[in-house]
């Protein structure tokens, strides 16, 4: 049956000699949604992304649309799946738009499209990324936010069904955060594109995202519309922080942080 859902149910993964998590069921993610992946740290999230992606051995139903991902190959698997890691590999020597290029030929969407086709849409995300301007630069030259968000354009430019973003705006000022959220989520939006992205910036998920999922030691903590997962009572039981989420003079919700509760 197909259904555009990405539906995980039971999920297991982990590494050699340790099982990070057990048994993790979300509740199903429809086309066009941005979901944040949040939780103190050590609490999964990567190794839930990693799981997805492939990159680590993993058991459970996982489908998206009717399709079971963790049975499929490698390259089955990438023509639906997208995973942004934390940081580029380093040693590339490329410019900007040739690396996205390179990203957009690799995959099987565009194998035959002309060569101006495609440096027009590599050079279209660059812009929407407000990194334009760095289109010829080697990517060894750039700063760390620079580089994700190269980082992210060389994986949004491959329009994958489902796209895994690691801790997507870490490095990035407060103007290129709001670039990134926006270009991400107007692309899930416009492509019908699921994305789980970690986010350590509870307002920025507050302020952006359809659905919060909570990891807390593996297991699923809360999930839910934001203000539904991020609440008094969920910093304080999985973050161990007093705080509260108030609605601004804009009327736009934001986490406040008034203490640890215990020392
Ligand atoms: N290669 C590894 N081998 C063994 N254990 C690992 C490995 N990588 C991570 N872990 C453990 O798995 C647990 C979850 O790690 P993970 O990186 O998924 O957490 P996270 O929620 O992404 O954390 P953070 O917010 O700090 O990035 C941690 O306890 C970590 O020590």
């Amino acid at each position: 049956m197909t259904d555009d859902l990405l539906r995980i149910d039971g999920l297991r993964a982990g590494y050699p000699r340790r099982r990070i998590i057990d048994g993790l069921s979300l509740p199903p993610l429809r086309a066009g949604t941005v979901a944040a992946i949040v939780g103190p740290n050590g609490a999964g999230k990567t190794t839930l992304l990693r799981a997805l992606a492939g990159l680590l051995p993993a058991t459970g139903d996982v489908r998206y649309d009717g399709q079971a991902l963790l049975q499929m190959t490698p390259a089955e698997r990438a023509r639906y799946v997208t995973y942004m890691p934390q940081s580029l590999p380093q040693g590339i020597a490329l410019s900007v738009i040739e690396s996205v290029v390179t990203a957009l030929r690799v995959s099987t969407f565009a194998a035959d499209r002309p060569e101006s086709l495609v440096h027009a849409e590599a050079d279209a995300v660059l812009q929407r990324l407000g990194i334009g301007h760095l289109a010829l630069s080697p990517l060894d030259e750039l700063s760390g936010g620079q580089r994700q968000l190269v980082s992210l354009a060389q994986s949004i430019i491959r329009r994958p069904r489902i796209l895994l973003l690691d801790e997507p705006t870490s490095a990035l000022d407060p103007r290129h955060q709001i670039d990134v959220m926006q270009a991400v989520t107007e692309t899930a939006k416009s492509d019908g594109m699921i994305v789980l992205a970690v986010l350590h910036d509870l307002n920025l998920a507050l302020r952006w995202v359809d659905r919060v999922v909570l990891l807390s030691e593996g297991a699923l903590a809360a999930a839910g519309p934001p203000e539904d997962a991020i609440t008094a009572e969920t910093l304080a039981a999985f973050y161990q922080i007093s705080g509260r989420v108030e609605r601004c003079s804009q009327g736009l919700p934001h986490v406040l942080f008034d203490g640890k509760i215990h020392d």
